[in-house]
């Protein structure tokens, strides 16, 4: 249970709907045990109508008497109980609905780290299964508790001063009923885990081969992934099979619990009146109702049980998470301006997970208003740089400063708002084109949309769509060519008009024809802003105010297109290549 204390804070937010809930299940229950002294009181009038010790009108009024209570307290039980269940488990769905925001919270606030070490499919899983799994225990094992304990005691309590010899015998089998549906409920959870790990197997690989269907129809093996996925089908529906031979035993085990019960009231409770010691049939029948109004809550006293373990073991995981500790703090509250000058000195780095360090003692600076390009070879270092102006990590040494202030110095939120950030693989959501280009800016009119596109040379695209900006892009959607998914994700940096613009190779995938004309947009839209653009091509870097090449995370050379051209290095070498590569067209 010490995991689940995590939750007594909603439980103390929401204690006053817990309180009535509870007030409200013990109300309900008092109401549901009048039936079985009513039925035992109708009975009494039988058998003093039998022996003549009541009139006709008597009998008649008594019996009328007892129907009206047994349906009247049925009804307020009934009432009770729909009120029972709009207080608990609603407090349950808002528990439920707050454990999930806090985790989504802390999602947000995690580094990119946490997610390169953590499967995408284990976060989905912890935000909903398990959170799934605790709401069970915020509602229904708390309702079910509160109910079964209520019933219990008020229950004893009329059954021992009806008679308490009977009453022992009828509550002797429930302990095994409980122990029973408690192991029963153990390996129902058991086989049920497994049958949804072959679930998300099967929906993994139909969303796979979905998404991949284009692979699989050119590469021409349908029947093969149609014979894995019927494999894998057959699996998970042994399984299934598996699940249901112990679900099946669930209700005749309650049967033959209850009808051993049931026996047992009716032997003792037989032996009982032939030896004087209870004075009415009625009391059996009575009984044989408690008894069955009983067996059902001590029942649930097993599945609880089964469902405060299972709460606890989902609830460590999802605390996990929630006690890492970003990475990346915000220690500065205030905001100040940020203009753009940008400075690295003797910057080195490395990625935690693969230990790899990518920039070694690296310095460079750029002032405000001007364009950096930064060249080299695949893996040298150069998105790294990047990411270290927005503070996706930390470094281990050197200092990175904008403004002359280290970047940790800042108000982590007000530097990457600066930040107008186009990486490499263009990621845009599945929502319209308008809704991805105003991502950079929620509040932007259409015509900033449009202004925004052309500016990244899209425009013309768009609007040969048959809806326009309206377009929706993704699964349902349209999708869109890479050369285009970048100038929709240059448009949604150009719409924010940052401080910082940073493009990471973001214009490989257009022809240097309308690279031009971008580069050209680009450099009137950032006259006073600060851009650093990496590329593998030198016509989007030979117009910057300085160029660095990078070689294995160190800067190689420095200078502007005129001075590289003409002294011999990776820069001079890759012109050569990419003007006789030109010229050969
Ligand atoms: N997220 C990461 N986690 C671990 N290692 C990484 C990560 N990103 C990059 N690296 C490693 O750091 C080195 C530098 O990578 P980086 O992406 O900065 O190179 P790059 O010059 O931008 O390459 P490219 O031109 O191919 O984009 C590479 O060796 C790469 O394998």
């Amino acid at each position: 249970m010490k995991e689940l204390q995590h939750l007594n804070k909603y439980f103390l937010k929401y204690k006053t709907h817990l309180l009535l809930g509870s007030i409200i299940t013990v109300a309900a229950r008092i109401f549901l045990l009048y039936t079985p002294r009513y039925v035992k009181k109708i009975f009494v009038a039988i058998e003093r109508f039998n022996d003549k010790t009541i009139t006709n009108d008597v009998f008649k009024s008594e019996l009328a008497e007892a129907i009206l209570w047994i349906i009247g307290a049925a009804l307020i039980a009934a009432i009770l109980t729909f009120f029972m269940r709009q207080t608990i488990i609603n407090v349950s769905r808002y528990i439920e609905f707050d454990l999930k925001n806090e985790i989504y919270e802390q999602y947000q606030k995690l580094s990119l780290n946490f997610y390169k070490k953590n499967r995408t499919g284990d976060l989905m899983n912890r935000i909903t299964e398990d959170v799934g799994r605790v709401r069970m225990y915020a509602g229904p094992a708390i309702m079910y508790s509160i109910n079964t304990i209520a019933l219990f005691v008020v229950a004893l309590i009329y059954m021992f001063k009806a008679a308490p010899t009977l009453t022992l015998y009828t509550i002797l089998p429930l302990p095994i009923l409980s122990v029973i549906i408690y192991k029963l409920s153990r390996e129902i959870h058991k086989r049920s885990t497994i049958v949804q790990e072959y679930l998300s197997k099967l929906s993994t690989y139909t969303q796979e081969s979905f998404s991949g269907i284009s692979v699989i129809k050119a590469y021409g093996i349908e029947p093969q992934t149609a014979s894995n996925f019927k494999s894998l089908a057959i699996e998970s529906k042994e399984k299934q099979v598996n699940l249901t031979k112990v679900q099946a035993w669930f209700f005749p085990m309650m049967i033959l619990l209850i009808g051993t019960s049931n026996l047992l009231v009716i032997y003792f409770g037989g032996m009982q009146y032939i030896n004087g010691e209870i004075e009415s049939l009625g009391t059996i029948a009575e009984f044989i109702i408690y008894v069955n109004m009983l067996t059902w809550p001590v029942a649930t006293v097993g599945w609880v049980t089964s469902i405060v373990q299972q709460a606890e073991a989902s609830q460590k995981r999802i605390n996990e998470f929630l006690k890492i500790e970003p990475e990346i703090k915000n220690t500065v509250e205030t905001s100040t301006e940020i203009t753009g000058d940008i400075d690295f000195k003797n910057v080195s780095f490395t990625y935690d997970d693969t230990n790899i360090q990518a920039l070694k003692g690296i310095s460079f600076s750029v002032k405000e208003g001007e364009t950096l390009a930064i060249l080299g070879k695949t893996g040298s270092g150069k998105s790294t740089i990047l990411d270290l102006i927005g503070r996706l990590y930390d470094i281990d040494r050197g200092n990175i400063s904008v403004n002359n202030t280290n970047i940790q110095n800042h108000n982590l939120y007000n530097l990457r708002d600066s930040i107008g950030y186009v990486p490499q693989d263009a990621f845009l959501f599945s929502d319209s084109i308008k809704n991805n280009i105003k991502f950079g800016k929620e509040e932007a009119t259409d015509e900033e949309v449009i202004q925004a596109a052309k500016n990244a040379q899209v425009h013309k695209n768009i609007v040969k769509f048959n809806n326009g900006y309206d377009t929706v892009l993704g699964e349902r959607g349209i999708t869109l060519s890479g050369g285009q998914k970048q100038r929709v994700s240059i448009a949604r940096a150009i719409i924010k008009s940052p401080k910082i613009l940073l493009f990471d190779d973001c214009l490989s995938a257009v022809d240097t024809e309308t690279e031009e004309k971008i580069l050209k947009n680009l450099n009137k839209v950032s006259k006073d802003k600060t851009s650093i653009i990496v590329s593998h091509r030198v016509s989007s870097a030979k117009n910057a105010d300085k160029i660095i090449v990078l070689e294995d995370g160190k800067i190689v050379q420095e200078g502007t297109h005129d001075t590289l051209i003409n002294v011999e290095g990776y820069y001079k070498h890759l012109y050569l290549k990419q003007i006789s590569e030109t010229s050969s067209k």
